[in-house]
């Protein structure tokens, strides 16, 4: 342990996101997809507490299944922004998983980017929005959504945000107990990579999907299974990369009434969207 804990914070929120739709319209020299996306905040959420610490050292205190300290985000972000601030605190981290891994819901991304948020302000680095937002780019492609915090169309591969204002909607979210890996279904040969793009004045009204759910479906039945389940109830798509499948639904009501019906082996939540980030005012 390095020292004493010097300040803390507890029950940190990491939200999930939805992707509304998510279209690809190219590739970059580097191999990465240029998306179109309609991101929407989600209050299912990780949560994570934090101990700051006088030595420089940031570790993991708890065990996650089937998520190596070393390995996590929320330690290789804190660490990225050490070294980007050449701050000399260290964290003690607590991450309560309770969104499954893999899932679409850029879980992952959600806890880099509370973490970022958080030790900015605990270790006092003072790093604005943008630059964090940049910082965290390099963690993985959503995280400068997160740390935007609200209702966003993204482009690019995850950059670049317009904040989008939307009415607040009721969802079903469904986990059929897999785990898909991003970068298989964005390395699929027959991945769909020149949708048309959409000027952002137009996307309310034109058709959009899910350009990664049918190589999703291919690769991972239980997907194709989960979209199929869901679709009796109300309109259903993939979000993100999958694994997990979306409805929105006209009431709470309703939503409860889907997730009572939910299969076994799978989970369903009914799901709020949310309008900012939790911890949204803690950046310039
Ligand atoms: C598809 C989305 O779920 C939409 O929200 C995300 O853009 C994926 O974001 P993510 O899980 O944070 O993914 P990353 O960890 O950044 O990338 C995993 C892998 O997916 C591929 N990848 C990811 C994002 C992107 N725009 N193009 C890609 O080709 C790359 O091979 C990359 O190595
Ligand atoms: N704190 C973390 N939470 C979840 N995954 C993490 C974390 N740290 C590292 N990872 C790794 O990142 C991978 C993808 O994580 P995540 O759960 O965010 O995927 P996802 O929900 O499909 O995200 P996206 O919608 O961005 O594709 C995991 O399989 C895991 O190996």
């Amino acid at each position: 342990m390095d020292g004493a804990a010097v300040k803390c914070l507890a029950a940190c929120p990491a939200p999930a996101k939805l992707n509304v739709f998510l279209h690809v319209t190219g590739r970059r020299a580097d191999g990465y997809h240029l998306l179109q996306s309609l991101f929407r905040l989600i209050d299912l959420a990780d949560s994570l507490d934090f101990e700051v610490r006088a030595g420089g050292g940031v570790r993991r205190v708890n065990s996650v299944p089937g998520l190596a300290s070393e390995d996590d985000l929320v330690v290789r972000a804190a660490r990225l922004l050490q070294a980007e601030t050449g701050c000399r605190l260290g964290a003690d981290i607590t991450l309560d998983k309770r969104l499954p891994l893999g899932a679409g819901l850029g879980g992952g991304s959600s806890d880099a980017a509370t973490t970022l948020i958080a030790l900015n302000r605990l270790w006092g680095t003072g790093v604005a929005r943008e630059r964090l937002a940049a910082i965290g780019l390099n963690l993985g492609a959503d995280v400068p959504f997160f740390i935007h915090g609200s209702d966003a169309l993204v482009e690019g591969i995850g950059e670049v945000l317009t904040p989008v204002s939307l009415p607040t909607a009721h969802f079903v979210v469904l986990w059929p107990g897999v785990c898909v890996p991003t970068g298989a279904i964005f390395a699929a040969p027959d991945l769909t990579r020149n949708s048309e793009p959409i000027r952002i004045a137009d996307f309310a009204s034109r058709a959009t999907r899910n350009d990664l759910q049918a190589v999703a479906c291919r690769l991972y039945p239980e997907v194709a299974a989960a979209i199929e389940w869901l679709g009796q109830h109300a309109p259903a798509r993939m979000t993100g990369s999958g694994a997990c499948v979306f409805a929105q639904v006209d009431s709470a009501t309703a939503a409860a009434d889907i997730v009572a019906a939910c299969p076994q082996g799978w989970r369903a939540w009914h799901a709020r969207s949310l309008s900012r980030h939790p911890l949204h005012g803690w950046l310039d």
